[in-house]
C-alpha cells in the first residue's frame, strides 16, 4: 500500500529554499536538496534543522554527484516497491538537457535513486526544449529528445511560464513498462544518427550509412528493418519510440554500430 509515509522528494538546485520550504510544510517526511552553490547552504542548513531532519543537504554538483550517495543520505537502505520519489528541478537551462539524459540513462538501469518503482519528476525547462521532449509523431518539434524520454516516461506540458519567461513545467511519470527494451546506449546510438538529418528518410539515410559502416551491413540492417515492418520511406520524426526501439533490434542482432565521425 502507498501512503505520504513513503514519499522521498529530492529538489535540484533549490537556491535559498523558497520552494523546499513550501514542499517540507505539506508534511513531507524525507527530502533531500542538492545545490552546488556554497552561498545558499547557510539558509538551507537553518531550514533542516527546523525540519527536525526531515530535510537533508548535499551540497554538490549534480552532474557529477555519485546517486547511490543521496540515497545514503536519505538513509533508504531497501529501496521496497512502495517507495515513492518526486524530482524536482530548476535548473540553468544549459544543464538541464544533459542532466534529463543522464537520468534517463539511470532510469534505464535503475540505478541511484532511480531504482525507487514509483517515480515522478517536475522539471523546469526552456519552453522550446520542453516543447521537444512531450512532441509526439504528429509534432514538428519531434526531437532525439521526445524518442528517448518517450520511451521511458510519460511526458506532459503542465505549465507554460509567462511568455516573458520562456519556461515550462515538465512532468515526467516513470512507466511501470518502459517501451525501451534494448540497451539505452546503442539506443541513444541510432536515434542521434536518425535525427542528425531529420528531414531525409529512413531509406537514404541508411543509404548514407555506407560512408561509416560497409555495404553489406547496410543491406543488412534494410534486410532487417523491413522484416519488422518499418516504413522505410518515413522521415525519423514520424517513427515512435516502439520503432526505434524495433531499430535498434536489428543494429544489436547484426552487432552494428554507428562510429561518431
Ligand atoms: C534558476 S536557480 C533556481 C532556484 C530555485 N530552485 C527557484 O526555483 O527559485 C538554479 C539553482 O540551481 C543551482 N545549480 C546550478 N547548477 C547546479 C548543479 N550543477 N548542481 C546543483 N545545483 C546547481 C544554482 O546554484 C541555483 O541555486
Amino acid at each position: 500500500m502507498i501512503n505520504s509515509n513513503n514519499l522521498f522528494v529530492v529538489e535540484v538546485g533549490p537556491g535559498p529554499g523558497l520552494l523546499t520550504r513550501s514542499i517540507l510544510e505539506t508534511g513531507v517526511p524525507n527530502m533531500i536538496v542538492i545545490e552546488k552553490d556554497a552561498r545558499f547552504l547557510p539558509a538551507l542548513t537553518q531550514l533542516s534543522e527546523a525540519s527536525k531532519n526531515a530535510l537533508k543537504v548535499i551540497q554538490g554538483d549534480i552532474l557529477e554527484i555519485d546517486h547511490e550517495k543521496i540515497l545514503a543520505t536519505a538513509q533508504i537502505n531497501k529501496v521496497s516497491q512502495e517507495n515513492r520519489l518526486h524530482v524536482i528541478g530548476n535548473l540553468p537551462f544549459n544543464i538541464s538537457t544533459p542532466l534529463l539524459v543522464q537520468w534517463m540513462k539511470m532510469l534505464s538501469k535503475r540505478s541511484g535513486i532511480f531504482q525507487i518503482s514509483n517515480i515522478t519528476m517536475s522539471l523546469m525547462f526552456q519552453k522550446e526544449v520542453g516543447d521537444r521532449i512531450v512532441a509526439d509523431t504528429f509534432s514538428p518539434a519531434r526531437s532525439r529528445l521526445s524518442v528517448l524520454v518517450q520511451s521511458l516516461c510519460e511526458a506532459k506540458k503542465v505549465y507554460q511560464m509567462p511568455s516573458s519567461v520562456d519556461a515550462a513545467l515538465i512532468q515526467l511519470v516513470a512507466l511501470k513498462e518502459p517501451i525501451l527494451n534494448v540497451p539505452i546506449d546503442q539506443y541513444e546510438m541510432v536515434v542521434r544518427y536518425f535525427f542528425g538529418q531529420r528531414r531525409k528518410t529512413i531509406q537514404s539515410l541508411l543509404k548514407a550509412l555506407t560512408k561509416k559502416i560497409t555495404v553489406d551491413e547496410v543491406d543488412r540492417l534494410i534486410k532487417g528493418l523491413e522484416q519488422l515492418d518499418i516504413n522505410l520511406s518515413l522521415r525519423p520524426e514520424k517513427l515512435t519510440s516502439e520503432e526505434f526501439c524495433r531499430v535498434t533490434k536489428v543494429f544489436c542482432d547484426n552487432s552494428i554500430s554507428i562510429p561518431a565521425k
